[in-house]
């Protein structure tokens, strides 16, 4: 398919047509589902009235209407379909992939011996001219493949309507930027022209959270036999797709309407405006007929750009005709970009485009914000002969124009995304739409947010990225004036129990899990994934029980995947964000986008993980440096108070042998007791939230029966161990308040446990010297003092 650059399209003209062609203005839209640009272009001509568009697509080729296939997007991707010489480029790709990201899924000796098998383009499907390839322009490499078959892997059989997912892999290099989703729709086109509806698909563990985000559905476990002799790949998956069509829903999910329509067109006295107008059933002496009174936007409408609302929200109402008796679309010709008209529409999207909002953009041009006026659509909605409309708008303009012959205003909900999200909050501030506010509702929102409790429970893992996605959101409710209950966890798994924690405990409105995964970096990152995507606790539902969880866990191969979906990046900003992801109650993964490991159900008990978890992670670790350093100090202590243990002790020869050099105050036992209880109560409590403070109490329970079996023992005073407890509480809270901080070195040696272990050979070095026969601290009397 060739590329019809801007020149082209300005040769393709009508010469004839404009009259003495200038080029007026061009500017950059975004299109669709893809990231890509085209450029539009608009001529004046002779008559003031007439302009002629021309976009050039420079890096897409039309396809249909409102749906566009790229040629190179905007990164330099491009998908083709597979050609003679890519074979080679073909198996670097899957050997790439499945070498790299199947291990650790699958035991070596199982890789070892089906990888070989896997890792060449079956000739059939090659040259079966569904098998697609995605170049990478810049670099002019052949970066993802995937297909599909008529035929089940490895039989002939076929199923009518059923196509056969195949051979789906993207360099590892290349993860994260949506390549497996576009062949995906490659093959769904394909597909679909040759009536298939639905697709299966045979997936590794690891692909599976890739295929279910596309819409396929887990049916079931399935084991591959790759070849004779060589054991079935376990524990591969099948999947069943829902059907094509969703990725073009929005637009075909429509033609219906087109029957049983009246079209018509009303031009008004001085002819600028002309109204086609759409209506559905017999509206004359009808009340609260559904109407919108639509602006004309030739970027939104036809081109379906994301960088305004109005395509959307002319499909929305045309959705709503679908599904109502009698309805009515006015489509006002001439309000153009506000009444502006294209062409200042496209300088101002240039002026916007260096950082002006819509708003002042026109005010730069010299032009007025708005300058439509709907006498004319009530004119038409008069001679229709409706008694009142149920009036779809967010526009506080029209609803005043139209207010005499309204019964109801229905909001207009937008979707935002990142390129219309400046524009849709500009439209709510300056404006003073409902847009933005009826967008970001929150779920069953009977309460007005200042009246709204909210939960985060966020990981403490990866904390760079939790804290920007956290702090975002914390200062978006804040501003709301939502009171915000926060729980933290030490890492994605604990998400779970900490937002069952917090609905059970502190009954929120719902809470909002915030993690960051990134393989690499995140211990069990399949468990932790399969965990943190499931909210609901698993298969039970556990959680989901107890009230609303939105999640915001993201999973990444690599940090530049963290980087790239954190708040203040390209994302979406964090205050809408907030209420999108609050407004799916049950969870919306909100930025999962990339090749991602698999999410097996495992089913394991969440209390059982949680506790592992923070044995294993940082809780227990600390601990057991903390338990070092303060028994270093506590022996300081000990030698510079100089209080040796009661005379009763000496009558003990053996004893009194081993004491001597050991001064008795405070008391190690009690005071590393106290430590632990004290520092472990107090992590709990301070840093993960998880004990009420009553149970802070409850620490003390150790560490005075273990005073009590000092005493008892006669191996100290009372005013020892009371020493103890007081010390050991001392530094368990000075050890809990620090703690934290040193977490960076847990998370600088869990690459290499080596450093751990030198370091607490180190710190704790002064603990062995008897043992060693080194003596590092001063000596002890060597003789039973006088009684
Ligand atoms: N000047 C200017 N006009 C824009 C811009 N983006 C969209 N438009 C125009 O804004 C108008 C939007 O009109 P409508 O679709 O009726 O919507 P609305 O005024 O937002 O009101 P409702 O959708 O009814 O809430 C169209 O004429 C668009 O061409 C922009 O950035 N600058």
């Amino acid at each position: 398919m060739s590329n019809p650059g801007v020149s082209e399209c300005l040769t393709a003209l009508p010469a004839d047509a404009l009259g003495k062609p200038v080029l007026q203005t061009e500017s950059k839209m975004w299109v669709d589902d893809i990231s890509a640009e085209c450029r539009l272009l608009v001529y004046t001509t002779p008559d003031p009235k007439v302009e002629i568009i021309a976009v050039a697509f420079t890096q897409l080729t039309l396809r249909d209407f409102a749906g566009f296939e790229a040629i190179f997007d905007s990164e330099g991707f491009l998908v083709r379909t597979a050609e003679p010489g890519d074979e080679s480029a073909i198996h670097l790709v899957l050997k790439a992939s499945y070498s790299v990201l199947l291990r650790g899924v699958y035991e070596d000796h199982v890789l070892d011996a089906f990888l070989p098998h896997i890792i060449h383009c079956e000739a059939e499907l090659f040259s079966s001219q569904q098998f697609f390839v995605v170049m990478h322009q810049p670099s002019n490499s052949i970066v993802a493949c995937g297909g599909w078959s008529q035929e089940r892997v490895g039989t002939k059989e076929t199923t009518e309507g059923l196509g056969h997912l195949r051979q789906f892999a993207v360099h590892p290099q290349w993860a994260g930027k949506g390549l497996g989703k576009r062949l995906f729709e490659a093959c769904q086109r394909q597909g679909k022209e040759m009536n298939v509806t639905d697709f299966e698909c045979c997936s590794s563990l690891l692909a599976e959270g890739f295929y279910r985000r596309l819409g396929l559905q887990t049916i079931g476990d399935k084991e591959v036999y790759v070849k004779d002799g060589i054991p079935p790949i376990p524990c591969s998956l099948t999947l069943g797709i829902l059907g094509i069509g969703l990725v073009r829903q929005a637009y075909e999910d429509q033609p219906d309407i087109l029957l049983n329509l009246r079209y018509t067109e009303h031009m008004n006295f001085d002819a600028q405006h002309k109204a086609s107008i759409v209506v559905k059933g017999e509206v004359h002496g009808q009340e609260g007929v559904p109407a919108r009174v639509h602006s004309e936007c030739f970027t939104g409408d036809v081109l379906a750009s994301k960088r305004c609302d109005c395509g959307q929200q002319l499909h929305k109402f045309m959705r709503v005709m679908n599904d109502v008796p009698f309805a009515i679309l006015l489509y006002i010709k001439g309000q153009e970009g506000r009444g502006i008209g294209l062409l200042a529409k496209i300088r101002a999207y240039q002026l916007q485009d260096q950082g002006h909002d819509t708003v002042d953009a026109n005010l730069k041009l010299g032009l007025p914000v708005d300058i439509r006026s709907y006498g004319d659509a009530l004119f038409v909605l008069r001679d229709l002969g409706v008694k009142s409309v149920s009036l779809y708008t967010n526009n506080p303009d029209k609803m005043s124009a139209l207010q005499s012959i309204t019964k109801e205003v229905v909001a207009m909900p937008s979707v935002p995304c990142e390129r219309n999200i400046g524009y849709l909050k500009t439209k709510k501030d300056r404006l003073n739409h409902r847009t933005v506010l009826e967008t970001f509702k929150l779920p069953e929102l009977s309460l007005p947010p200042s009246q709204l409790r909210i939960g985060i429970v966020y990981a403490m893992w990866n904390q760079y990225f939790v804290d920007e996605l956290r702090l975002a959101a914390e200062a978006e409710l804040e501003r709301c004036r939502v009171e915000v209950l926060k729980m933290a966890v030490p890492g994605a798994l604990e998400l779970v129990s900490g937002a069952r924690i917090t609905l059970r405990h502190h009954k929120p409105d719902a809470v909002i899990v915030i993690g960051v995964l990134i393989k690499g970096s995140s211990d069990l990152y399949d468990r932790s994934c399969n965990a943190a995507r499931e909210p609901s606790g698993g298969p039970e539902g556990t959680v989901n029980r107890y009230g609303t969880v939105a999640r915001q866990v993201m999973t990444g191969l690599t940090e530049l995947n963290a980087i790239q979906d954190t708040p203040g990046s390209s994302a979406m900003p964090a205050g809408p964000r907030v209420w999108q992801i609050l407004s799916e109650p049950g969870g919306s993964e909100m930025c999962s986008n990339f090749s991602e490991s698999g999410n097996r159900q495992n089913g394991a008990d969440h209390w059982t993980m949680s506790f592992l978890q923070v044995v294993r992670r940082e809780v227990a670790p600390l601990g057991t440096l903390g338990v070092i350093v303060a028994n270093f100090l506590t022996k300081g202590l000990k030698l510079l108070v100089k209080r040796y243990g009661p005379e009763f002790l000496w009558r003990r020869p053996k004893e009194s042998t081993r004491k001597a050099g050991d001064p008795g105050f405070p008391s190690s036992h009690t005071s590393n007791m106290t430590f632990i209880s004290v520092y472990f109560a107090l992590y709990l409590w301070l840093h993960l939230n998880w004990l009420p403070e009553r149970s802070l109490l409850v620490a003390l329970i150790p560490s005075s029966a273990m005073a009590a079996a000092r005493i008892c023992d006669k191996d100290h005073t009372v005013q020892q161990t009371i020493a103890g407890v007081l010390w050991g509480a001392l530094l368990g809270l000075w050890w809990a308040l620090i703690g934290p901080r040193l977490r960076g070195i847990l998370e600088w040696a869990q690459p290499q446990p080596w450093a751990l272990v030198v370091l607490c050979f180190v710190v704790g070095l002064p603990m062995f010297t008897k043992p060693l026969g080194l003596r590092l601290l001063p000596k002890g009397p060597t003789r039973r003092p006088r009684r």
